[in-house]
Parts: C-alpha cells; structure tokens; sequence
C-alpha cells in the first residue's frame, strides 16, 4: 500500500532558527571580550535519556557560540547548594538542570531553586502562571518577554512551521477551529503544552493514564485563557472518539512498547511524537499526512532562544 504521508524532520525546523540565534550570539561577543553566553548543565542522575540530552545541548551550543560548562554531581544532597552558587555567579549566564533527579516532588522544588533571570527552561513558577494565564510579558510596559518551557515552545514551532498555524488569523487566534490531542499530562510538558494550545485557540483533548480533558477558550473563543473540562476517566473508546476528531495528535509517552493506534489517527491528520521513544508504529504515514517522529533538535534550539532573551531581559531591566 502506498504511503502518502511525509517525515518532516526535527533538524528542518531548527535550521529556520539557527540563523538568528549566532548573528544574536556574535553580537554579544562584541561587547564581552569574544566570549560568547555562558551556560551552565548540572547533571546529578545516571539517567541514559539525560546524559544523552547533556551531549546534544553541549554540542549544539557551543557549535553556535555559547560557552557550555557541564557540572557533573556525584551526590545528589549536593545538588541545591551547586545551583544556588551558579545563581550567584555573575559569569554565569543560563542554567538548567537535567531531570529526573530524585524523581519525586523534590525535583519540583529543585526547579524552583534555579532563578528566574537564569532559567534558561522557562521552569520557575512565574513563567508557568505567566503561560496558563496566557500572559506574554513580565513587565507592565511590555518590554520584557516572559520565557515559555522549551518543548512545549518546540511543539508551537513545529506546528507553525507545518503551517497548522493560520498567519492569516490574529496572533492569538491561529489555531482557531484545529482540534489536538496530546498523549502526556506531565507538569514539565503535556499539560503546560495543552494550555498552550488552547490559549491560541485550539481545542485540546489532554490525555493522561487517568482522564481524558478538553482545554478549549470556550464557545467561539469568548474567554481570554483556556479552561478545563473533564470529559471522563481514560478509556480506549473516549480516546479513539477523541483522537478520530483531531487534526493533531502528539504524544509524549515515556515507554518503549507504547504505539498510539494507528486506526486512531483521522485521515491526513498531523503526527507529533516528543518522547525519547517512538510512540507510533511504522504504518503511521497511511494515516498521517505530516510525521514528526522527535523534536529535541527544536527544543535545544528553543533553550538557546530562551538563553539569548533572558540576557536581553537582564540587559533591559540594568536600562531603566
Ligand atoms: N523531546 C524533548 O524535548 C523532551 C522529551 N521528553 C521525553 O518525553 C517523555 C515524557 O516525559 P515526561 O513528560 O517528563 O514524563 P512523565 O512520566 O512525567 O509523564 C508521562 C505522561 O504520560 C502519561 N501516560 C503514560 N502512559 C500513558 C498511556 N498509556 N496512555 C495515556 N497516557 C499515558 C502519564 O499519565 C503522564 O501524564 C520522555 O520520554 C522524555 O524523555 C521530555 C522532555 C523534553
Ligand atoms: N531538564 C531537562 N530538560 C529536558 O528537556 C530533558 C531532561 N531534563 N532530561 C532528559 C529528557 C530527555 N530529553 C530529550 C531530548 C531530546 C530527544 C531527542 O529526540 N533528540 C534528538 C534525537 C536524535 C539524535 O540522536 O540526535 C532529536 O530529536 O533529533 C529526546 C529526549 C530531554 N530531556
């Protein structure tokens, strides 16, 4: 049978940014001494996903300029003390942390501890009440940007660049009349990517291992941020009624023998998979009319968006 859906590649969409991002990063050599933007990773799991993911941040950043200091902590107690001394450190320009650490709500508050003006992930608590209350500056002035956490950031990208984003529409509104479903309701990606979605105008079918919900800004848009809907604990039949609807569907399920249905997928919908395993089988493109099959080339190009603005932010914020 012939396959008439198209890979488009993570790469592809993070070759658009890559541009922007150096011409950004040799500006800020010229004014400090050739060094480019430091980051900082600290690294205090045995966790293969996440060493990984250390490789490919250091390697993209520093071929794109920025400098890259891995810290690598062998006993986890030891971590709290490591982040607040780089918060502290005026050389240091961004910081994140690699998850899972203790992989418990101590990591919640680990996120916490690194500071807003560094947080390269866009983690702190200000940016996610910023993100779910669909508030896009920090200043009243609107001069600063709020930071946006980089996958779900990745995912808008990506469905910008495959055009499911109406530009014709008002900023805002571009995702008006598109139905998504999103396998994942993590704090750190599915739900805040749900939000979203929905506050651009999306309805969205968040899905988790416990319920299915639909984030939407109600009727014809009339609200100005999303609201929540239980639409019922999970079953197969709510999800296949819910995913033949969507236009989207994304998964994030951080398994390695989960495969999303494929006679779940509507004809010609778009097919989004963001976990470190490949959630869909091979026949997905019978469905599909657009696969991405990983996006962490985005999201590193996303943490390095994110770097560059928060030093624009310091910057900013020394002016007035
Ligand atoms: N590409 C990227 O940039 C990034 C990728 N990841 C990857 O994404 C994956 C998910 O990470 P987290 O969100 O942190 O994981 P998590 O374990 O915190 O969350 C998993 C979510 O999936 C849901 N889920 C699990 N099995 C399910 C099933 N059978 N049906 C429906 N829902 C199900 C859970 O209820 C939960 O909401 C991992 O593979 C991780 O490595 C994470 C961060 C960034
Ligand atoms: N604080 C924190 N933030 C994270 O974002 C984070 C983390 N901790 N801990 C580990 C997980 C895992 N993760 C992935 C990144 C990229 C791919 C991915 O698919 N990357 C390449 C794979 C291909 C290659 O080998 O180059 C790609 O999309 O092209 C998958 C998973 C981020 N994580």
């Amino acid at each position: 049978m012939s396959k008439p859906g198209r890979t488009i590649l993570a790469s592809k969409v993070a070759e658009t940014f890559n541009a922007e991002i150096i011409k950004s990063v040799e500006e800020y050599k010229k004014i400090h001494n050739d060094q480019g933007p430091l980051l900082v990773g600290f690294l205090a799991n045995n966790d293969p996903a996440a060493k990984m993911y250390a490789t490919w941040t250091q390697k993209t950043s520093e071929s794109m300029g920025f400098r890259y200091d891995l810290r690598v902590i062998e006993d986890k107690d030891f971590l709290e003390e490591a982040i607040i001394q780089a918060n502290n450190d005026d050389s240091v320009n961004g910081i994140m942390v690699y998850f899972p650490v203790f992989g418990n709500a101590q990591d919640q508050y680990l996120q916490q501890v690194v500071c807003k003006e560094k947080d390269v992930e866009g983690l702190n608590h200000v940016y996610y009440q910023n993100l779910y209350h669909n508030v896009r500056y920090l200043d009243k002035g609107n001069r600063l940007k709020s930071i946006l956490p980089c996958t779900p950031l990745a995912i808008v990208k990506i469905l910008e660049f495959l055009k499911i984003y109406n530009n014709l529409l008002p900023e805002g509104n571009r995702l008006y009349g598109k139905k998504c479903i999103v396998i994942n309701r993590s704090e750190i990606v599915g739900r805040p990517l749900a939000a979203l979605l929905a506050n651009d105008g999306a309805t969205v079918f968040s899905v988790d291992v416990n319920n299915i919900q639909k984030f939407t800004r109600g009727e014809r848009l009339k609200l100005n941020k999303h609201h929540v809907e239980d639409l019922g604990e999970f079953s197969e039949d709510l999800l296949k009624e819910c995913s033949l609807d969507a236009d989207v569907v994304i998964t994030g399920v951080p398994s390695e023998n989960y495969k999303f249905p494929t006679e779940y997928i509507k004809d010609g919908a778009v097919c989004i998979n963001f976990a470190s395993t490949k959630n869909f089988s091979d026949d997905v493109k019978e469905k599909a009319s657009l696969y991405v099959p990983m996006t962490g080339k985005v999201t590193i190009a996303m943490l390095l968006r994110n770097m560059l603005r928060l030093v624009r932010n310091v910057e900013l914020s020394k002016e007035r």
